[in-house]
């Protein structure tokens, strides 16, 4: 079978992508991938590190206001449809999968008009504006959450989880807390703040430091490549106690989850599937930067079960942090309850049902 893969912009998009292809080439080798993105994205040079055959077509986002903009993207939209629709042929692609991001756009939407099959992915609770335009031409709709079937036409709806969620499983939990220069016999409290970090959260991690340098558990505190260099000033100056470790970027995070007891984190949809799918426990502090306020919407389908807490940025205080670890790190059969409802929400197969659904849908066209 031959794959294309489509996505781009931030790694939410890009990682499942990337999951879903090193998932699938575990299982077979009769699959050929080429994966579509933009020369300016992070996509190119994640993919290529990863030696997956890698194309690019020039494009960019609406503006969600009207604007002379908007003429030029919708020239340059129809140019990358004409690419995208010469790419798919000379690939001979049987289908063609868009994870989300502008990118994924013209090249759904070329493959849809040439009648190859077509998924999109919708990783969120709510969903983007390109995955809302083009779940009028596609096939079949994946979605992460059920509170994202409504945003699109039923008929086309399947939820499948998130492919990270597969990747994730089954890691050495000794090995990540000993990657992570952790002890292996106390627990573990990860915090961090999406892929780029958070400002706010480091600002409540640095003012509590002291207070969490006395606490029966350890803390890995993951500040966030371009906020390191600050935190580190600031950490000499204030001192670092013994049970907390501080990174810039974790990594192999999949290890490092596989041996935490408890996250605190933003409520990007890639790591909320990589918590359910290992039930871990958490707190989250949803980035409220984002479109339509989705991290919150996100939190909400795993707080409303019972599988994380949610501390809202506006509360966000350094005492109220370490109150709320304090209080699920100190009563087991809480932890024990979230860990559970965690659990109940992952979706281990994601990477297979998704694979499955493209195996369909080309069997469908014969
Ligand atoms: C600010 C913003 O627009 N964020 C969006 C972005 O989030 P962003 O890309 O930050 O967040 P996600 O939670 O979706 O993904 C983060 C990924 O990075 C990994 N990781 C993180 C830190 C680290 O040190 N090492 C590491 O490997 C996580 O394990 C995870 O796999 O895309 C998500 C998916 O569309 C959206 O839900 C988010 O709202």
């Amino acid at each position: 079978m031959k794959i294309v893969v489509s996505g781009g912009g931030t790694g939410g998009h890009i990682y499942p992508a990337l999951a879903l292809i090193r998932e699938i080439q575990k299982e077979t080798n009769d699959v050929e991938f080429l994966y579509i993105g933009t020369d300016k994205g992070l996509e190119s040079k994640i993919v290529t590190r990863e030696k997956i055959p890698f194309k690019s077509i020039h494009i960019t986002g609406f503006k969600r206001k009207l604007s002379f903009d908007n003429v030029k993207t919708v020239l340059r939209f129809l140019k990358g449809v004409r690419e995208s629709k010469r790419m798919l042929k000379e690939f001979n692609a049987d289908v063609v999968i868009g994870t989300g991001g502008y990118v994924c756009g013209p090249v759904v939407y070329a493959a849809a008009k040439l009648g190859i099959p077509t998924i999109i992915h919708e990783q969120n609770s709510v969903p983007g504006l390109t995955n809302k335009f083009l779940s009028r031409y596609v096939d079949r709709v994946a979605v992460c959450f059920n509170e994202a079937k409504s945003f699109f036409p039923s008929e086309k709806v399947v939820l499948t989880g998130n492919p990270r969620a597969s990747e994730v499983i089954g890691k050495d939990g000794i090995k990540g807390r000993l990657s992570a220069g952790l002890k292996t016999n106390i627990p573990v409290v990860l915090i961090v703040g999406g892929s780029r970090g958070a400002r706010p959260i480091n600002e409540a991690v640095l003012k509590s430091l002291t207070e969490l340098g006395g606490k029966p558990y350890q803390i890995l505190y993951v500040t966030g490549d371009v906020h390191y260099e600050e935190v580190r000033k600031e950490v000499e100056l204030i001192g670092n106690p013994n049970n907390v470790v501080i990174k810039p970027f974790i990594h192999n995070m999949p290890e490092v989850l596989a041996g935490t007891d408890l996250t605190v984190a933003r409520s990007g949809a890639t790591t909320l599937a990589e918590l359910t799918s290992l039930g871990i426990p958490s707190i989250l502090i949803p980035s409220p930067y984002v479109t339509n306020n989705h991290q919150e919407k996100n939190a909400r389908a795993l707080s409303d079960h019972g599988a994380a807490e949610i501390l809202l940025e506006k509360e966000l205080t350094a005492k109220k942090l370490v109150d709320h670890i304090d209080q699920i790190m100190a009563d087991n059969q809480k932890l024990k309850d979230m860990k559970k409802s965690a659990q109940f929400l992952g979706i281990p197969d994601a990477a297979k049902k998704l694979y499955n659904l493209m195996e369909e849908l080309v069997r469908a066209k014969g």
